[in-house]
């Protein structure tokens, strides 16, 4: 079953109190999730523990992080591993997100090892993909996307891709306030399904939730989601005041 997903990426911001704060805030707007229409809160590692305290009794909000090392286990001061993610009770990993491959430098080759250590450890993957503003201009959108999936994702079988989300991130419009239209979003959005049916069949391609990120807000979640191929959003800025992101919640919910 399609799921349609909103998750929240602090990125690195909040305090601990903060932090605390915030997913109280959450809380209490009480949204009106379900199976097929859930949040993921995805905030820096340290506030794992904390924040899944505080959603352990909530069915459809899963903690994400968002970062795994592409390594099992080792010498690599200051890096997390997918088993600790998975042992913290981390449901979801971002893995691939734009700001990871150009401030990390990190390849096609680490971003698919990432993504077999957290599947193998049981974690779900939201995997990212975009395209900076040349090839946008360039018009080549299409082959850059469908090179960084073909490169993160399909050396998996079928049955993996069960967990995995994609989230497609124009990386012009992150941050930016600037965001991908509504007919820009479906026309990746159809075009990345498109790309996983021709490799896994209609069924999985079918079944695979893609999330929509950049510059998303309450004041634009609505026509975002009301694209057939796009099925929530991954949220930077806006997911950071509860307000807003109970916004774009209930701009899911009502999709
Ligand atoms: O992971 C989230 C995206 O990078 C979007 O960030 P943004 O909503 O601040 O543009």
């Amino acid at each position: 079953m399609r799921k349609k997903i909103v998750a929240g990426n602090w990125k690195m911001n909040l305090n601990l109190e903060d932090g605390k704060n915030l997913v109280a805030g959450i809380l209490a707007g009480n949204p009106a999730l379900t199976e097929s229409k859930q949040v993921v809160i995805a905030p820096p590692f340290i506030h794992l523990l904390q924040t899944g305290v505080q959603i352990e009794n909530q069915q459809y909000i899963s903690l994400g992080a968002q970062n795994c090392h592409f390594e099992a286990s080792g010498a690599f001061t200051g890096e997390v591993s997918a088993a600790m993610l998975q042992s913290a009770g981390v449901q979801y990993v971002i893995i691939g997100h734009s700001e990871r491959r150009e401030y990390f430098n990190e390849t096609d080759s680490q971003l698919a090892q990432k993504t077999d250590l957290a599947l193998h450890n049981g974690l779900k993957v939201i995997f990212c993909c975009g395209e900076p503003l040349d090839i946008r201009d360039a018009d080549t959108q299409n082959d850059y996307v469908a090179a960084q999936i073909k490169a993160g994702l399909f050396h998996l079988d079928a049955t993996s891709l069960k967990d995995i989300v994609i989230a497609y991130e124009p990386i012009w419009a992150i941050g930016t306030g600037r965001t991908a239209t509504a007919a820009q979003a479906q026309e990746m959005h159809a075009h990345i399904r498109q790309i996983v049916a021709a490799q896994y069949g209609n069924d999985v391609a079918n079944d695979m939730s893609i999330l929509y990120g950049g510059s998303c807000k309450p004041a634009n979640a609505a026509e975002l989601m009301a694209c057939p191929d796009v099925d929530g959003g991954l949220i930077g800025g806006a997911s950071l005041k509860a307000e807003e992101f109970l916004g774009i919640i209930d701009a899911m919910i009502k999709s």
